[in-house]
């Protein structure tokens, strides 16, 4: 849980300062105040970038001095990444004041988001859901991260090898190649594993008012019991001329189906396929809880102004009822009224209140 929030120079803010003093953080304005910026900065709390997946030197303010900066209190440990000027490319991270890995981070905060950018996450390609797949599963594997971004560092480095045929030294694609069996088994375990228990949370869910779904993880497998170490060994003419590695977790795919109506998510409407994902996402805060013992921080952009007053006000009781922090973003104050336990922010033009209300 986040007890004070300080930004530097990140994107429209040049320094703003939240302190948390309720699990419901809401932050109103009107569009491009800034709301989402607040968010993005908290979803830099997590290993990776951010809940646009953005370039760090988009997220220096413009017209700033080319760094930034976002700290934050968790538990009594102050986390904290920036850029500076000098290397606007390399991502700092300092846990407890001491230099440290993105990945790190992992260990002490768990984030989960849901943006309006994955409305379309059913239906476009299978990287977003890769993406979702992950993050839901770095909340309950906090090595995650490292073990995809080894199997995915061994993985360039195989690809990198076949394509230069008068390079590729065999024993030292051998070497990558079981580098890729052990990130590549442990990534998979992970994901299987999540998968497994949110199934089991999800089975014991109403299916009204946010569907019901079934998850499961497709993909990235030729088949059969053959290690996947000898299945890269056996495949290396196949993925030189392919120039890239055609089978592995990299390829997974996360297929989600509407348990009522027995239909595939990307078949459902648009709302439905919205309540899929609060259905994951509310499974997934309990889940994380039980298991951590502290639920995720959830970071919702948008997702109040989506639904209808009912289902509005069944989203914000479930909130309550996973005990974790929930950042919410909406353009009109009102959307929030069933809401007193609540901080609550005006967003203007890169400045942040709090409300009057
Ligand atoms: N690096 C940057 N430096 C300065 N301003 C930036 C930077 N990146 C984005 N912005 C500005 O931030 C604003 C967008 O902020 P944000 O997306 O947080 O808005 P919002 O309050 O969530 O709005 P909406 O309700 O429309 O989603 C835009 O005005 C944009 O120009």
């Amino acid at each position: 849980m986040i007890g004070r929030l300080t930004l530097s120079d990140f994107r429209n803010h040049a320094d703003a300062l939240i302190l948390p003093d309720h699990l419901f953080i809401l932050l109103t304005g009107d569009n491009g105040a800034g709301k989402t910026n607040i968010l993005e900065a908290v979803s830099m709390l997590a290993p990776g970038r951010g809940l646009r997946g953005a370039a760090l030197g988009a997220m220096a303010r413009q017209g700033g001095p080319g760094g930034f900066g976002i700290a934050a209190e968790v538990d009594g440990v102050v986390l904290g990444t920036g850029v500076t000027a000098a290397s606007p490319d390399r991502r700092q991270v300092r846990i407890g004041g001491v230099a440290s890995s993105a990945n790190a981070l992992a260990d002490h905060l768990a984030i989960v988001w849901l943006t309006p950018a994955m409305d379309r996450l059913f239906l476009d390609s299978p990287g977003g859901r890769r993406r979702f797949l992950d993050r839901l599963t770095l909340a309950l594997h906090p090595a995650h991260a490292a073990h995809s971004a080894r199997y995915d560092a061994a993985m360039r480095a195989r690809n990198r090898l076949l394509a230069d045929s008068r390079r590729a030294d065999p024993a030292w694609l051998s070497a990558l190649e079981a580098q890729m069996g052990d990130h590549g088994a442990a990534l998979a375990g992970a994901r299987a594993d999540l998968v497994a228990r949110l199934n089991d949370a999800l089975a014991g869910q109403p299916d009204e008012p946010f569907a019901r779904p079934l998850i499961a993880i497709e993909g990235g497998e030729d088949g059969g019991d053959e290690p996947f170490v000898l299945r890269l060994a056996r495949a290396r003419r196949r993925d030189a001329a392919a120039g890239r590695t055609l089978s592995g977790p990299h390829r997974h795919d996360l297929a989600v189906t509407h348990i009522a109506k027995g239909q595939a998510a990307a078949l459902c409407s648009t709302g439905e396929q919205k309540a899929l994902l609060l259905s994951i996402l509310l499974a997934h805060a309990a889940l994380v809880a039980d298991m951590r013992g502290q639920p995720p921080v959830l970071l919702l952009d948008e997702v109040a102004a989506h639904l209808d007053p009912s289902r509005r006000s069944a989203l914000f009781q479930r909130l309550r009822e996973t005990g974790g922090q929930v950042w919410m973003t909406g353009t009109e104050s009102s959307l929030f009224n069933d809401l007193d336990d609540a901080t609550r922010l005006t967003v203007t033009a890169g400045h942040v209140f709090r409300s009057a209300t």
